[in-house]
């Protein structure tokens, strides 16, 4: 057991995803996903390349849709919904790019003000100011507010990231390969963010990755998908206890090359 699951609360599912199908053309990416996030929850999704994650993570936010099956986000059905639904929705659900995707020619505190100024039209300079330092404080780059995205390493920019991510208060936090990229220390420091976020701010996420070790640190549970299906689901240490087929191949490589 992880020392940070008693923040799991089994009995509120904030996604529930059940019997999801997509296709495009011949291709059949996902065959039948389900899927339960609980609040407080981190699900790690492991998978190879080309799996179909990313489209999953796509038709979680409404950016796809599926052909078969439903997901149900914060208790509601995300491809019934209008635009304008969608786009409230969108704001309690916080998408951590793989690249930062930061503006260039904005500082570090105006890359994460941009996000309320669209927004949260109601604040005033002095809250936008505030929130800016709370999360620059919480991410553990306090210092970088002057600075610009080039001026960072990619460690900082994953954190100025997940940082303005975080900016609109989201309620779940998804992640795309957080730790891409990056030597190992600093990718132990960003899954200590993974889970200071989790513990600070009250988040549910999906962090998706093919790094195990990321997985055995911020997992609570861990979901293996292949060819489109879950495989094997668990906490790390029920999925990876035995090791075989799939399993075996993704041990190997993280922890014996
Ligand atoms: N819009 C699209 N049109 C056609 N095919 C697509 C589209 N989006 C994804 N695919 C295909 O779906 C499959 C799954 O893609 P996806 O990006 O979800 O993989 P992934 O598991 O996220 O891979 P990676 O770990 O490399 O990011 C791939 O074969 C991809 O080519």
């Amino acid at each position: 057991m992880k020392e940070n699951n008693h923040q799991v609360d089994r009995n509120t599912t904030v996604i529930k995803i059940r019997e999801l199908y997509k296709s495009f053309g011949e291709k059949h990416v996902l065959q039948g996903i389900d899927l339960d996030l609980y609040k407080g929850e981190n699900v790690v999704v492991l998978g190879r390349s080309g799996t179909g994650k990313s489209v999953l993570i796509k038709i979680i936010i409404g950016l796809l849709k599926q052909d078969a099956g439903t997901v149900n986000v914060l208790g509601e059905d995300v491809d019934q919904l209008k635009d304008a639904d969608l786009r409230a929705l969108r704001l309690k659900v916080g998408f951590s790019f793989q690249s930062s995707a930061l503006y260039d020619s904005m500082t570090v505190g105006e890359n994460l003000a941009f996000p309320l100024q669209r927004n949260n039209r109601s604040f005033t300079k002095d809250q936008i100011r505030k929130t800016v330092d709370i999360v620059l404080e919480a991410i553990g780059l306090p210092d970088t507010i002057n600075q610009l995205p080039s001026e960072l390493s990619g460690g900082q920019k994953k954190r100025i990231g997940i940082g303005r991510t975080l900016i609109l208060r989201p309620e779940i936090m998804l992640y795309d390969e957080p730790t891409a990229g990056l030597d190992p220390i600093t990718s132990m420091e960003l899954n200590k963010l993974i889970i200071a976020v989790k513990e600070r701010f009250n988040t549910s996420s999906i962090i998706i990755t093919h790094d195990l070790t990321c997985a055995k640190e911020v997992g609570d549970r861990v979901a293996v998908m292949d060819e489109g299906k879950f495989i094997q689901t668990g906490t790390f240490d029920e999925v990876f206890n035995e090791k075989t087929g799939l399993i075996k191949s993704f041990y190997d490589y993280n922890f014996i090359q």
